[in-house]
């Protein structure tokens, strides 16, 4: 055991566990890149080159490119025993219990055709059957058949298709891609985190993955984009948003998709998702979400300026009117961010698995001190 000085923290706040040159999230100014490069700049590039990017810290060659879509393209497609298996699964589980449970059960596969090593093949196996389940399971809840992606198209096309039964419009699928890339990574989340907490034990990707899908699953990091859009739908109009927001801080109730434990103010990603949530909501149900999202975003910055604090949306606050307007229902949109991030944690994986070391912190102990046993008991 090493010596080392003791820290006390619940809940790791400021607390620096690792090194990553993956992102770098600067909260106190608001800038979010990956492998150097602003967001601003990545989130009009084709989404599977950012997507190499995060992964392997430099942009796909052509020939890797061409090996990379038609890989993503062939394993985006559900053998018949993923679909027995996907089958069993009840419709009504919430996606992401069902991508946690799946992913340690799909075969992976033997050959290497990226070139990148087995980490890597699994992992971006695992990303191009994530999509496939997603689809899967929503057209399984609606009685509806398994589509299949087709050769050639892009990946958000392929999916989108796959999920809605017709293809999208172009437009929607630049969305879509845009949405999906600045949800790719983001340093030392807790999904990452514990994603590296179950590399460190020399568990196989596909338990790391699981592992931080399980996570990310939560109110208070990716669960946030479900709850924000079902908490505008409850809130109804943005005439209520105010007593909304009032009646949640009286009562400690956190407001879904605002705050952030490391940006002091915007969230890059929400400046983005913002207006193009603006763009997106045309039929008045949506813009009537949206402006009610508005007026809470509103609201919240009134009453915490009044008690001399500040709140700021966070990535997921205004991602759900995006994803509302793309026809996905709310309890499919923290399974889509698991479909970008997978990404991140793939990242994640390889670079943990450079410098590996076990992740085991202390804890303090507060129950009763050891008793010697009463040999007098039976
Ligand atoms: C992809 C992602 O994971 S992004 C985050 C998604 N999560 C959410 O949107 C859930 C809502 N937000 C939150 O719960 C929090 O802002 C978190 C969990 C994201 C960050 O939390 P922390 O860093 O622990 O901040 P903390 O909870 O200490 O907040 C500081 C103060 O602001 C308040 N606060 C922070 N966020 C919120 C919120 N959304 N609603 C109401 N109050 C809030 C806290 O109650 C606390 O007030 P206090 O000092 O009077 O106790
Ligand atoms: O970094 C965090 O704590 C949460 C977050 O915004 C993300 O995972 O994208």
């Amino acid at each position: 055991m090493s010596e080392t000085q003791t820290v006390f923290s619940n809940d790791l706040a400021g607390i620096v566990v690792g090194e990553t040159a993956i992102s770098d999230v600067q909260g106190d100014i608001g800038l979010l890149s990956y492998r150097g490069i602003d967001i601003n700049e990545l989130v009009d590039v084709s989404f599977l080159h950012v997507a190499w990017l995060v992964v392997f810290g430099e942009w796909p060659t052509d020939e890797e490119r061409r090996r990379l879509k038609s890989f993503m393209c062939s394993n985006a497609q559900l053998t018949h025993p993923e679909q027995d298996l996907l089958g069993q699964v009840p419709r009504e589980l919430h996606p992401m219990l069902m991508l946690q449970g799946m992913i340690p059960l799909l075969q992976m596969p033997e050959e290497e055709t990226l070139g990148r090593g087995t980490d890597a093949e699994h992992g971006l196996f695992i990303t191009a059957k994530i999509s496939a389940l997603i689809a899967a399971h929503y057209r399984l809840g609606q009685n509806k058949v398994i589509l299949h992606p087709t050769a050639g198209k892009l990946r958000h096309d392929n999916f989108l298709t796959m999920f809605h039964g017709k293809a999208p419009t172009h437009e929607q699928v630049r969305m879509l891609d845009a949405a999906q890339i600045l949800q790719m990574e983001h340093s030392f989340n807790a999904g990452t985190f514990a994603g590296r907490v179950c590399a460190s034990t020399l568990a196989p990707i596909q338990s790391s993955i699981a592992a931080s899908i399980g996570t990310l699953f939560g109110k208070l990091h990716g669960g946030a984009d479900q709850a924000a859009l079902e908490m505008a739908m409850e809130i109804g109009s943005p005439d209520k948003a105010e007593a909304y927001v009032k009646d949640c801080l009286a009562n400690k109730v956190k407001i879904m998709g605002m705050g952030h434990r490391e940006y002091r103010t915007v969230d890059p990603r929400a400046k983005i998702l913002k207006p193009m949530a603006i763009a997106s909501c045309q039929d008045e149900e949506s813009k009537n979400l949206l402006a009610t999202l508005v007026a809470v975003e509103e609201a919240c910055q009134r009453e915490f300026g009044a008690r001399g604090q500040e709140i700021w949306a966070n990535v997921e606050f205004y991602k759900g009117a995006v994803f509302h307007s793309l026809g996905i229902p709310p309890h499919y949109f923290t399974a889509m961010f698991a479909m970008a991030r997978v990404y991140g944690y793939i990242g994640h994986f390889l670079e943990f698995r450079e410098q590996s070391c076990l992740i085991r912190p202390r804890a303090a102990y507060v129950g009763s001190p050891p008793q010697a046993r009463d040999q007098s008991a039976a």
